[in-house]
């Protein structure tokens, strides 16, 4: 018999409305005494805030956070980092900002804590990726996690209605893909299921742009328990097309995840009929595709990669890379099958 181990991770998560103020608290907790905070160019309001919180803990702010978490920025933010002195950092926002908390933290061994502003659940694996060279290298470390998660949905009510919708449909992909894991087990599926139905439930209000506090503590309890799945499991077809065409592409993350995921769950939910059920229950749908496909239409999220500005003469070259070094898959592809699907993918016909 070859079972899989099941892993659970080290999680230390403060969860709830107004749970920033712990910051400095989490930090101390930590054993940091002088922190750089990361955040994007369009996050800074939230790093001064982090900033305040921090008072003489916080010893500078470095924005330039960018998604994919380029070679170089990695590299503009470890100069910083040493200039400053710092021994650690404050990851301000959504997973471009926590993927740059990992980079340094792979690199430089600077630890970090997470205070996620998005649903993409990236603060709960020890996934970290980043990109040189038009390719998207990811890995797994355990050095990446973050020290202390702060959950709280206050800070999800700036985030804009788009980017609340297609990271809420990443950390569902997260989930899907946990279902039909080679390393799947008990506990992961029960907070796939879970994870998958408290986003869905969440979306369609996400996608109004006004959600109320409840929908953000019900998303970020999704993105949580969604996040834990990927951290837990091998990813599979899905994240790794999706990591093909933003590596190859740089098409934005979260929106590809929301066009890609219905034509890849139409693949391989027939093969994986535990998994698919999982899904139907979740989406409360007797198809789970077709679901995953009307979720993603009616929540406003990009439903093709031409939407995306992928060109159809593309798409060879996407299939070629993705087979170089395929992921695990409950269906095995070849390169008719792959490339079918990402025809359908391109053009949006519903899945
Ligand atoms: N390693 C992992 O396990 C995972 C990594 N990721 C990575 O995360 C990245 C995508 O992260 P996302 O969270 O989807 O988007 P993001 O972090 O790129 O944010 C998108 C934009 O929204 C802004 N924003 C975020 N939160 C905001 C808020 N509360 N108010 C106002 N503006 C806000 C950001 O500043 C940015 O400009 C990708 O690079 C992907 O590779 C995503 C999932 C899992
Ligand atoms: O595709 C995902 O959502 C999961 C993992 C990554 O994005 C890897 C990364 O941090 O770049």
């Amino acid at each position: 018999m070859n079972a899989p181990a099941y892993e659970a991770l080290p999680a230390r998560v403060v969860f709830g409305a107004g749970s920033v103020a712990r910051l400095a608290e989490e930090t101390d907790h930590a054993g940091l005494r002088r922190v750089l905070v990361l955040c994007t160019p369009t996050q800074r309001g939230l790093a001064g805030h982090a900033t305040a919180i921090l008072g003489e803990r916080a010893v500078g702010v470095f924005e330039q956070a960018r998604m994919h978490v380029p070679l170089a920025t990695i590299s503009d933010a470890l100069v910083v980092a040493a200039e400053l002195g710092a021994d650690g950092c404050v990851a301000a926002g959504g997973g471009s900002t926590i993927g740059l908390a990992k980079a340094l933290s792979l690199r430089a061994g600077l630890p970090y804590v997470a205070l996620p502003t998005t649903y993409a659940g990236s603060e709960m694996t020890p996934i970290w990726g980043l990109t040189e060279d038009f390719r998207k290298l990811t890995g797994r470390d355990r050095s990446v996690l973050p020290r202390a998660v702060v959950y709280d949905p206050e800070l999800t009510a700036t985030v804009p209605a788009a980017t609340a919708v297609t990271s809420g449909l990443n950390a569902i992909a997260h989930a899907v893909e946990a279902l039909y894991a080679p390393d799947s087990s008990p506990p992961i599926a029960a907070m796939a299921e879970r994870g998958i139905r408290d986003l869905v439930e969440a979306l369609p209000v996400l996608g109004t742009g006004t959600p109320d506090a409840a929908t953000r503590a019900t998303a970020l309890q999704g993105a949580w328990l969604c996040g834990t799945c990927l951290g837990a499991t091998t990813m599979g077809l899905h994240h790794k097309v999706c990591h093909v065409l933003g590596g190859l592409l740089d098409l934005p993350h979260a929106e590809t995840h929301a066009a890609m995921l219905p034509h890849v769950a139409a693949f391989n939910l027939p093969a994986a009929p535990d998994a698919a059920a999982a899904v139907r229950r979740a989406l409360n749908a007797p198809d789970a595709a077709a679901a995953l496909s009307k979720l993603v239409t009616e929540s406003g999220a990009p439903s093709s990669l031409a939407e995306l500005g992928v060109r159809r003469s593309q798409l060879r070259a996407v299939a070629e890379e993705t087979l170089i070094t395929p992921y695990a898959n409950p269906r095995p592809i070849n390169r008719q099958d792959l490339l079918h699907l990402l025809e359908k993918a391109w053009s949006g016909t519903p899945a």
